[in-house]
């Protein structure tokens, strides 16, 4: 039989054990916000940091955003405030004042104000609740819809958010039913956020419906297994991004001119297709505002070779690339 601390001693001694195996994801002495939504994984997250908290010797700060999205988003934040003080945590919140119609525009208001909140605490990691189970979701969610190696691991430990400000995923080896238990464990009330039973979004139906359906007729263990799949994936990228990143130093790189947004033709059709797209990316992400997507890559590489010298691609922003002997450049119209 499990004791009724199981969960909570499972989950220290993993979350340890990551810390451990990469020490600069997590420092003694950081300053730490912490993303918290009101749900199961954010504040299975806090409540785990505020336990370790001694241990480390971190500072702490829960962080929330209010999108003004449903009609008991004020009681959710003021839920998590009153944790926040029942838990002896610094508590910041930021309310939408304007209307945020989608989800990836919610989403990017709300990253802007993580940042927004790490500066005021002076935190220099952001720390959110993504689980396993996200893991997964966001793996089979951009298969499903085309993607490189990139966006298939897009869910990786840690990535910067700005120069200063790393955002840390400390719970991606801990599945949802584990959060779950956590929280029981510790009596901790959950903020039940109702729009995640809508089926209407297509997120949701992979998580309540296509998920557990894989794992009753193919795998039990998918989890795993596709966690798995990920840390496979996020190694070869890491690695073919340093390859890639090393064209992009100055006074060495044969492809790259660092004194104007322009790449050398002929060195770069000599590099290897899976090369030749990162350093594609790398560049255009240098001098493009908006995100770089695959056709923005396949457009700037079909310059590689147009017979016709005159061809351009052109890209948001009024900016287009040509080819000018023995260049690919980057013009604004
Ligand atoms: N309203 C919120 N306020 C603070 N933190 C939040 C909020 N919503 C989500 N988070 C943080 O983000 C984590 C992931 O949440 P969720 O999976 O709902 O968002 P998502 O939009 O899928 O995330 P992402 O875009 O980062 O992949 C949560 O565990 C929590 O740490």
């Amino acid at each position: 039989m499990k004791s009724n601390s199981h969960f909570t001693k499972l989950l220290r001694i993993k979350l340890n054990a990551v810390l451990k195996a990469q020490p600069s994801l997590l420092p003694e002495n950081a300053a730490c916000l912490i993303a918290v939504s009101g749900g199961q994984d954010s504040l299975c997250l806090a409540k785990l940091f505020q336990m370790q908290r001694s241990k480390f010797n971190w500072g702490l700060t829960i962080a929330h955003c209010d999108h003004q999205w449903r009609y008991d988003s004020r009681a959710n934040a003021e839920h998590v405030e009153k944790i926040a003080k029942e838990w002896g945590i610094s508590f910041c919140l930021r309310t939408a004042t304007r209307s945020l119609t989608s989800e990836a525009s919610a989403r990017e208001w709300r990253y802007e104000m993580l940042v927004d909140m790490a500066k005021e605490s002076q935190s220099a990691y952001v720390v959110t609740g993504h689980t396993r189970s996200d893991r997964v979701e966001t793996l089979l969610y951009n298969l499903m819809r085309g993607s490189g190696a990139n966006g298939l691991a897009s869910l990786t430990w840690q990535r910067s958010l700005t120069p200063e400000i790393n955002l840390v995923r400390p719970l991606l080896q801990v599945s949802r039913h584990e959060t779950a238990a956590f929280c029981q464990e510790n009596k901790i009330v959950v903020w039940e956020d109702s729009t995640n039973q809508n089926l209407d979004y297509r997120r949701n139906r992979l998580r309540l419906e296509t998920i557990p359906y894989l794992q009753t007729h193919f795998n039990p263990q998918l989890e795993n297994a596709i966690a798995q799949t990920s840390e496979l994936l996020s190694a070869d990228i890491l690695y073919l991004e340093s390859q890639a990143q090393h064209f992009f130093v100055e006074n060495i790189s044969v492809i790259w001119d660092a004194t104007a947004p322009r790449l050398h033709r002929q060195h770069l059709q000599q590099q290897p297709l899976a090369l030749q797209r990162r350093i594609a990316r790398q560049f255009l992400s240098r001098y493009l505002i908006h995100q770089v997507n695959f056709e923005d890559i396949e457009r700037f590489l079909n310059l590689l070779t147009a017979q016709n010298r005159s061809q351009s691609a052109p890209f948001k922003g009024q900016i287009f690339a040509l080819v000018d002997h023995p260049w690919i450049v980057l013009q604004h119209k």
